[in-house]
């Protein structure tokens, strides 16, 4: 079993309720979405680089598709890891490699959350879900009913239990319409542990403070944890 993957590297999480944990990273190649504010590459590339010393910005490069084994390895060369994230592109398109991924560490898996039949296949390998909530509105989506249902199954099967911290996350932009997001958390509330707004980080729409303060008081008043948390990894500088 193989898949094409950009990169591999030792970190530190920059984003979201375990910020600042160490973590290896898996970043798969190909995404189903295309969100405007995307700060990562998606295409493929022909080799994946492999960070052997974390933080040394010294890349060995391996060939792709990488076998599965090949990544068990590279993943394995780390310590004193709290857990591996998987993140792309998405990493839910190559769900059957994520299956067939044997590693000591809890697996971490950060999703757009719009494929909930490849999010039953690793339901019972993921200790910990950083769900994505893409709030696009209507004009941007062919079928905007199907990717709310969409986004509604794949945190009902990849939801919060006794061995799997489920949580969202939410990019706000300048233009992010407070009703929607009111609406789609009301109906996957009872499946997350809290709820995340990250504003976005690149480019000219990022909201305003007021903006997302507005946002976190909605959410509490309906008692959901709600907390606002930049990206931190692009203020440390590191990947
Ligand atoms: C690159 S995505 C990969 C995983 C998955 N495709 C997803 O969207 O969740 C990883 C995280 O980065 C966030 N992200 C991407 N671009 C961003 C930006 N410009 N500002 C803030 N967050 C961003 C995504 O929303 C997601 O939470
Ligand atoms: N340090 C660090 N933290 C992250 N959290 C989510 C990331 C991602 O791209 O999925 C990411 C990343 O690329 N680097
Ligand atoms: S789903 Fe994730 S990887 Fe895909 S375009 Fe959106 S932010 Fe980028
Ligand atoms: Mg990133």
């Amino acid at each position: 079993m193989n898949a094409p993957i950009s990169e591999i590297f030792c970190s530190v999480q920059g984003e979201g309720p375990y910020v600042g944990v160490r973590q290896v990273f898996v970043r798969f190649i190909g995404c189903n979405l295309q969100c405007q504010y995307c700060d990562t590459q998606r295409e493929y590339v022909d080799f994946c680089r492999f960070e052997e010393n974390p933080g040394s910005d010294e890349f060995e490069l391996i060939p792709n598709p990488l076998d599965v084994n090949t990544v068990a390895e590279s993943i394995e060369s780390f310590s004193s890891v709290h857990s591996v994230s998987l993140t792309g592109g998405e990493p839910l398109i190559h769900a059957d490699f994520i299956k067939n991924l044997q590693i000591s560490a809890p697996l971490y898996l950060e999703s757009n959350m719009t494929l909930p039949e490849m999010a039953k296949k690793v339901k019972d390998k993921v200790s910990f879900v950083s769900g994505d909530v893409k709030i696009i509105n209507e004009f941007e989506c062919d079928d905007f009913e199907t990717h709310i249902e969409k986004t509604i199954d794949s945190f009902k099967i990849l939801k919060t239990t006794e061995s799997r911290d489920c949580f969202c996350k939410i990019v706000v932009l300048e233009n992010t319409k407070i009703e929607y997001v009111l609406d789609i958390m009301d109906k996957i509330s009872d499946y997350i542990s809290g709820a995340i707004l990250q504003p976005v980080t690149q480019g000219y729409n990022r909201p305003s403070v007021q903006h997302l303060l507005q946002i976190q008081k909605q959410l509490l008043d309906k008692g959901i944890n709600t907390k606002v948390i930049p990206q931190t990894h692009k203020m440390l500088g590191c990947l």
